[in-house]
């Protein structure tokens, strides 16, 4: 890895430090909220075992990386294309700096839909899993590369209070030995390395290997086609985060097909 790339993930991070001291002052009413919505989760994780291959489709208006990847972007009309296409589970971007996503994005796809959805956004401190609870996500993810084990543990355990499934993110050795370590149900392998960019399928094939057969396995990142998911099932994987390949399609419905076969 090059020293010299510019660290988007510590950015990134800075600026949540930042927003979680301001979210933070309103604690207690996002944990009521967040009390309220229990018993209308959706299961994520058995959304994801129903389906083979299962599709967790992303609505991602843009990313540090590409840009801007939906000029008409309607989170509403994505999320109900993802569902005719058959889409497990929704995936939503929330981060607003970085993605231009927002928690009113995650509301409207999960009104328009019977999917469960996974709140996408960089998860570092117990307010953002309240916040993720109060909002009527059904799963969060949290990224391994920026959070402890004992974090990792702690707020996985709080978001299962609330009844929310936890996609634990892992992009190489270290962090999956963290993953495993905290007790992680569902594992994400990102094929992006989030500090250099650097995308490959590799990455996902090359960890399937040390992870329990038993493991909900997700690959996440750069998956373009159906010999993509195939590769990829073929090493173990039951379930894909696909998000630029359908963003920039013209008919997601479509493309979403072509992926499951
Ligand atoms: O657009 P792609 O290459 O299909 O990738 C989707 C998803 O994996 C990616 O958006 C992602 C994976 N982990 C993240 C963490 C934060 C933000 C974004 C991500």
């Amino acid at each position: 890895m090059s020293a010299s790339i510019p660290d988007i993930l510590a950015r990134i991070v800075e600026v949540k430090r930042q927003e979680v001291a301001e979210k933070s002052k309103l604690r207690r009413s996002i944990e009521q909220s967040a009390n309220f919505q229990k018993g209308q989760r959706r299961d994520f994780r058995q959304a994801l075992l129903k389906k083979q291959p299962a599709i967790i489709s992303e609505i991602k208006k843009a990313s540090p990386s590409k840009g801007v990847l939906s000029h008409d972007f309607n989170p509403g009309l994505q999320a109900k294309q993802y569902s005719e296409g058959g889409a497990a589970a929704l995936s939503v971007l929330t981060d607003k700096q970085f993605f231009q996503g927002s928690l009113s994005d995650l509301k409207t796809a999960r009104a328009t839909v019977f999917l469960p959805v996974l709140r996408k956004d960089f998860t570092i401190d117990e307010i953002d899993v309240l916040e993720a609870a109060a909002s009527g996500a059904d799963a969060i993810l949290l990224i391994a590369a920026i959070l402890s084990r004992e974090e990792l543990q702690h707020l996985r355990e709080l978001a299962s209070r609330f009844e929310l499934s936890s996609l634990v993110e892992v992009h190489d050795e270290e962090d999956l030995d963290k993953a495993l370590e905290s007790g992680a149900e569902i594992i994400g392998v990102n094929n992006r390395n989030l500090r250099t960019f650097e995308v490959s399928l590799e990455t996902s094939e090359r960890l399937a290997a040390r992870m329990p057969a038993s493991m909900l396995k997700v690959a996440e990142s750069g998956i373009h086609s159906r010999a993509d998911v195939e590769r990829l099932t073929a090493s173990g994987f039951h379930a894909f985060l696909v998000g630029e390949h359908l963003m920039k399609s013209n008919d997601p419905t479509a493309a979403l097909k072509a992926l499951i076969g």
